[in-house]
C-alpha cells in the first residue's frame, strides 16, 4: 500500500516506506452487539481517522458507511477484501491529494458484527520529526495548504478536546 500511494503521489515508491509515517501499528477489534432499536444510536459516529492510513476487515453483516457529497453510502461487505481508508495525516502531507475519508457504522437490529481495524501511524523516529506537506509535491501553483506542525502538538489537539473533537486538519490549515 505505501508504495502504490507513493506512486500515485508521482514519487518514488519507497518514498513513504522511507519516511516511516505508516510503520507503527494498532489492532482494535471492535463488537457491535445488535440493537433493538437501531434508529435511536449509531455504531460508531460520524469521524475520519487520524492516522496515515487504516485497512479494515469487516464481517458480512455491513453497517459501514462512507460520506460522499453529503451522502451516507454504504460499504458492503465483500468476502475476503479489506478496505483501504485514508487518514487526516495523510491528507496532510499529501498536501490534499489524498482526502481523508469521513465514515460511521449505523446499529442494526442483526448481529453482532464484528470488524478488525488496523491503524499505521508514524514511527517513533518519524514522530520525532517535524509534519508538513511533502516539499516533492509543491510549487508556486500548488504552495502547501498545512502548516508544519510536531506530532505531539497534534495529539494533543485530540487529547484536550476529547472523543467527539472535529478533526485536527483546520488547526493546521494555513490557506
Ligand atoms: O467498525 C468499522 O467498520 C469501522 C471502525 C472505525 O471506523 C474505526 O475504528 O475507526
Ligand atoms: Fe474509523
Amino acid at each position: 500500500m505505501a508504495e502504490l500511494l507513493s506512486e500515485s503521489l508521482g514519487l518514488p515508491s519507497d518514498y513513504l516506506s522511507n519516511i516511516e509515517c505508516m510503520k507503527s501499528e494498532a489492532l482494535a477489534c471492535l463488537y457491535y452487539p445488535k440493537c433493538p432499536e437501531p434508529a435511536k444510536t449509531l455504531g460508531t459516529p460520524k469521524h475520519s481517522d487520524t492516522t496515515f492510513l487504516t485497512l479494515l476487515m469487516q464481517d458480512s453483516t455491513g453497517g459501514l458507511q462512507v460520506l460522499h457529497d453529503d451522502h451516507w453510502i454504504d460499504v458492503p461487505p465483500v468476502h475476503g477484501a479489506l478496505i483501504a481508508n485514508i487518514g487526516d495525516l495523510m491528507q496532510i502531507i499529501s498536501n490534499d491529494k489524498f482526502i481523508s475519508v469521513e465514515h460511521r457504522v449505523v446499529a442494526q437490529p442483526v448481529g453482532p458484527r464484528i470488524s478488525v481495524a488496523c491503524f499505521f501511524s508514524p514511527s517513533v523516529r518519524a514522530a520525532a520529526k517535524p509534519f508538513a506537506p511533502i516539499k516533492e509535491l509543491l510549487s508556486d501553483e500548488n504552495p502547501a495548504i498545512y502548516r508544519e506542525f510536531m506530532f505531539r502538538e497534534y495529539y494533543e489537539h485530540y487529547k484536550t478536546k476529547g472523543d467527539h473533537v472535529g478533526s485536527a486538519l483546520l488547526r493546521f490549515k494555513i490557506r
